[in-house]
């Protein structure tokens, strides 16, 4: 069973030197917070905060607790207690091992005689990409897709960290419902920077980065539940033509025009 942690942000200055738009943000067990923003706007360096347990010694001056205090030494120092899984779009395994040989050396180090959880770990992870991972593949081998999906699979099963972060991980070719399904679905807090509206709105709160700091927080309060649903329908169009255009379909007749009417309802909502 995983430990249970509550962490909090404690604010710091944007990039004009302006204390942020907010005091504490506490993020809870199965809490679920999407940083958006412009490009610029300071979200990787909010991410990479929270990633490095800061203490007022970066860029930004914000603090993080662990359960309300200053984490220890070991949780920034030591990767086997370290409670954070931080996953983005430049993961990239550079030994030369194989997708077996990577796991196992995972597992040894973080769950001991769990050799079990090998072949849980590649059926999650073959659940996330269309292009199936083999446990002899080489690391080095695998397609940006292949990579995040293996990524966030060894975080939610072997690292089993109660906090994930995953920094713009929806140009990586994946299945972005079942990974925020996955995510949801544990107990574990989960926080991703984002472009993406759907993954957007499918948070429970957005932090809404603007000069280098955090402008507002923003608590949806459930009539965002339409606009989700068109979403989702856009967004099950996109892949069918995505996955036609890659095996070299042509649409020049026209029959697979993307429904005007859920775009549009989609759009007006807006
Ligand atoms: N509070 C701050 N004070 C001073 N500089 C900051 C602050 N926050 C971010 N920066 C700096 O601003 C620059 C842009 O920040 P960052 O890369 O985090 O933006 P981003 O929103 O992730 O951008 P992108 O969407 O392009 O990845 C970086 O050089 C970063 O160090």
């Amino acid at each position: 069973m995983t430990q249970q942690f509550t962490l909090t942000i404690e604010s710091g200055k944007n990039r004009l030197g302006e204390q942020e738009g907010f005091g504490r943000i506490e993020i809870r067990p199965g809490d679920t917070l999407s940083i958006v923003g412009p490009t610029g706007s300071g979200k990787s360096a909010l991410i990479n905060d929270i990633e490095t347990l800061a203490q007022g010694d970066t860029i930004t001056g914000r603090r993080i607790l662990i359960n309300g205090e200053e984490p220890p030494e070991s949780f920034v120092r030591e990767p086997a207690f370290k409670p954070i899984s931080l996953i983005t779009q430049n993961t990239r395994c550079l030994a030369d091992l194989s997708v077996e040989e990577f796991l196992l050396m995972h597992i040894r180090a973080r769950r001991p005689s769990r050799e079990d959880l090998l072949d849980e770990t590649i059926n999650l992870a073959n659940t996330f990409t269309g292009e199936e991972i083999s446990l002899k593949s080489r690391m080095s081998g695998l397609s940006g897709g292949q990579t995040r999906s293996l990524m966030i699979a060894d975080a939610l099963i072997i690292g089993d960290t109660p906090i994930i972060l995953l920094d713009e991980i929806e140009n990586a070719g994946i299945f972005k419902d079942r990974v925020i399904q996955s995510l949801q679905g544990g107990n574990k807090a989960v926080i991703l920077v984002t472009h993406d509206p759907y993954l957007a709105l499918t948070t429970g709160r957005r932090i809404v980065m603007r000069y280098g700091g955090v402008s507002s927080v923003i608590e949806p309060t459930g009539q965002e539940q339409d606009l989700i649903e068109d979403l989702a329908l856009i967004e099950d169009r996109l892949h069918q033509l995505r996955e036609k255009l890659r095996l070299g379909a042509s649409f020049s007749s026209g029959s697979s025009s993307v429904h005007s009417e859920v775009v549009m309802a989609a759009v007006n909502r807006v």
